[in-house]
């Protein structure tokens, strides 16, 4: 596998960014904390290295923005990023991979394999798992696997609780699959993010372990951290993979005909098809691991007995709060291949005509297990393809057809987010979007993360969420424009209220979904198409049977008047019930959304 990979890999061009990163100054940049950066900005007088702006007007706008975003770089650097002028993280991992392969591949085995689990918590399909268990097989020594709980990491992912709590849940069923293998899930908290690649190192000695496997994440701290460890652990003659496994084309593959990343979904898609035509193998699903070698029993015979650390302390949830979602999003990887089953059995037929009615359980709400990495894309594809009776992904029902594009969305953020890393640093995808005069008030904020503006469809959604940690894509959508237009609320809180609440919280597609739906990100919503959330409601929602099951204040109100109580004679029963009236005016908050947008896009910082 890393042979093929390497020989795939194009020799990077000598560029600008290959120069810069023989510089010190780029060496010094990649190595200093966003904090660092920040504080020697305003004394530095290179122009990549000012904060933008926006981070100066925070002292008026107040605490929440300074809580939120102390990191956002400037336009320059952004812009930097965008023409390829400094290399991308994914490009420096590469080339730890490439410029080690020679000496990793001399490397013998040692006394054991470690596979490091991380966003992909499965035994079937899991593409590291299989290549670390191929290779203890092979020499004959024992696979260990470990996962490392991250208090810092959570932290700064925003990670939400019940995110945390289905982390550990899916930790304890893969502990006991693994184990019918005879091999040992580690589990340790590592208290300090920065501690996380010494500890590995640490481990990997304990366990006289000389070769590692593990999957890729494509955000920017992870790809940094892996580059660093790939060539620390190369030095001590530890032999480090990482692999894509968590997209089915890996990012980079697909350009245009001028050799450009695709910012658009639909031409991106036609290409992502075609290439996965083209290469069947990439929808070849991976055999679970093989069951161990037996002397891994006694020789880590501690790892069998170690248990799964409780969450950490800051991401800790209520006895009530667990049993629900215990009830809810049923954890390991075994619901979720029944989850899978059951939709293609039931459901994906009609996926088309019921994906957009929140009141309907017409989607396959799996994108928990996809998060979480207790299902992988290719099993559902495959699975969804194969129903269809076609080996093409774009015929037969057009159903299946309509799911496959849509968990292909998955992949084509994260490819964005791989070619364009400034969107996981408070960044908007087109930097002159961050010039927009954001509105920070603080009761308006409130009222929408609680469900109470007064426009029922967006409370329903807002309490959905806030119950059950998901939240329907349709209100989504309506959600997050509502906060970024009607309200004008800089759409970056809503991104991290959502990382904060979801069971899915996936950054790619969190930050994607809120950069469409605020017309910020790639592939825009254009801006001045604003949802109108009344007729939203009305077209998606038309008997109200969804606002009526979450916001039962509203539950007596009969017919049409439920989409707007307080404008279709229904205000008197709303107000004493105690449902508010709408904190704005539509047709008024769009006015201001627009003249906003426009000044801030004409404005060149
Ligand atoms: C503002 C906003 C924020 C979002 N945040 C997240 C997030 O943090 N994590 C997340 O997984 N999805 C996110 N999405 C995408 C989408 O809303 C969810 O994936 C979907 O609602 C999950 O429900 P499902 O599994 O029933 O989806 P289905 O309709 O059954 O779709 C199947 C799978 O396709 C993928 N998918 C579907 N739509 C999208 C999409 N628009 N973008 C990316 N993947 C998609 C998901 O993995 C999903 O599980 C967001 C969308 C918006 C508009």
């Amino acid at each position: 596998m890393p042979a093929a990979r390497a020989a795939k890999r194009k020799a990077p061009a000598p560029s600008a960014a290959a120069a810069l990163r023989g510089s010190k100054r780029f060496r010094s940049s990649v190595s200093t904390s966003p904090e660092r950066v920040l504080s020697k900005a305003s004394s530095s007088t290179d122009p990549l290295r000012q904060p933008h702006p926006f981070w100066q007007q925070s002292e008026e706008a107040g605490v929440v923005l300074r809580k939120y975003y102390p990191h956002e770089m400037s336009n320059a650097r952004a812009k930097a990023y965008q023409e390829g002028k400094l290399p991308r993280p994914m490009e420096l991992l590469n080339d730890a991979l490439d410029e080690t392969f020679q000496q990793r591949q001399e490397i013998k085995v040692k006394g054991a394999v470690v596979h490091w689990f991380k966003n992909d918590l499965r035994t079937a399909d899991n593409r590291a798992l299989r290549a670390a268990s191929e290779a203890a097989s092979k020499a004959g020594v024992p696979l260990v696997t470990m996962y490392l709980v991250s208090p810092e990491d959570f932290e700064a992912h925003l990670t939400s609780p019940v995110r945390v709590d289905f982390t550990i849940r899916n930790l304890k069923v893969l502990k006991e699959e693994l184990a019918k293998l005879d091999i040992p899930l580690y589990v340790e908290t590592v208290e300090k993010r920065k501690d996380i690649p010494g500890r590995i190192q640490e481990l990997l000695e304990e366990w006289d372990a000389s070769h590692l496997y593990t999957n890729m994440e494509y955000e920017v701290d992870e790809l940094r951290r892996e580059a660093k460890l790939v060539r620390a652990l190369a030095e001590k003659d530890i032999s480090m993979d990482v692999m894509h496994d968590t997209v089915v084309v890996p990012p980079g593959t697909l350009t245009t005909g001028a050799g450009n990343q695709y910012a658009v979904y639909t031409p991106w898609y036609r290409a992502w098809v075609a290439h996965v035509h083209a290469h069947p193998h990439l929808l070849e699903l991976f055999d679970p691991p093989a069951k161990n070698h037996v002397s891994a029993r006694t020789k880590f015979k501690d790892l069998f007995a170690s248990r799964v650390p409780d969450a950490p302390a800051n991401k800790r949830i209520t006895k009530d709060e667990a049993e629900r979602f215990r009830a809810l999003w049923p954890a390991g990887e075994h619901e979720a291949a029944k989850r899978l089953e059951m939709f293609c059995e039931e459901k994906v037929g009609k996926y088309t005509a019921a994906r957009n009615l929140p009141a309907e359980t017409g989607t396959s709400s799996l994108s928990a297990h996809f998060s979480a990495g207790t299902l992988s894309t290719r099993t559902a594809i495959r699975m969804a393809r194969d129903r269809n009776k076609t080996k093409k992904l774009n015929a037969g029902n057009e159903s299946i057809q309509r799911w496959i594009s849509e968990i292909a969305w998955r992949d084509f953020y994260k490819h964005v987010l791989a070619r364009w890393p400034y969107v996981c640093m408070n960044k908007p995808f087109k930097p002159e979007y961050a010039n927009i005069s954001w509105s920070y008030d603080a009761a308006h904020f409130a009222a929408w993360c609680e469900g109470r503006t007064g426009f029922p469809i967006v409370d329903a959604a807002m309490r959905q969420l806030n119950h059950v940690g998901w939240m329907h894509n349709r209100c989504r959508m309506i959600v997050a424009s509502f906060l970024a237009k009607d309200l004008l609320i800089d759409w970056r809180m809503g991104e991290k209220y959502f990382m904060g609440h979801l069971i899915d919280g996936d950054f790619a597609s969190n930050n994607g979904g809120w950069g469409f739906a605020a017309s910020v990100g790639v592939d825009p919503q254009p801006y001045f198409r604003i949802f109108n959330p009344l007729l939203q409601s009305e077209k998606f929602d038309p008997d109200g049977e969804y606002i009526r099951k979450w916001v039962p204040e509203l539950k007596g109100v009969k017919g049409d008047a439920v989409h707007e109580p307080y404008g279709r004679g229904a205000g008197p029963e709303a107000k004493k019930k105690g449902y508010p009236e709408p904190i704005v005016e539509h047709k008024g908050a769009r006015e201001r959304a627009l003249a906003a947008y426009k000044k801030g896009i004409s404005s060149d910082l």
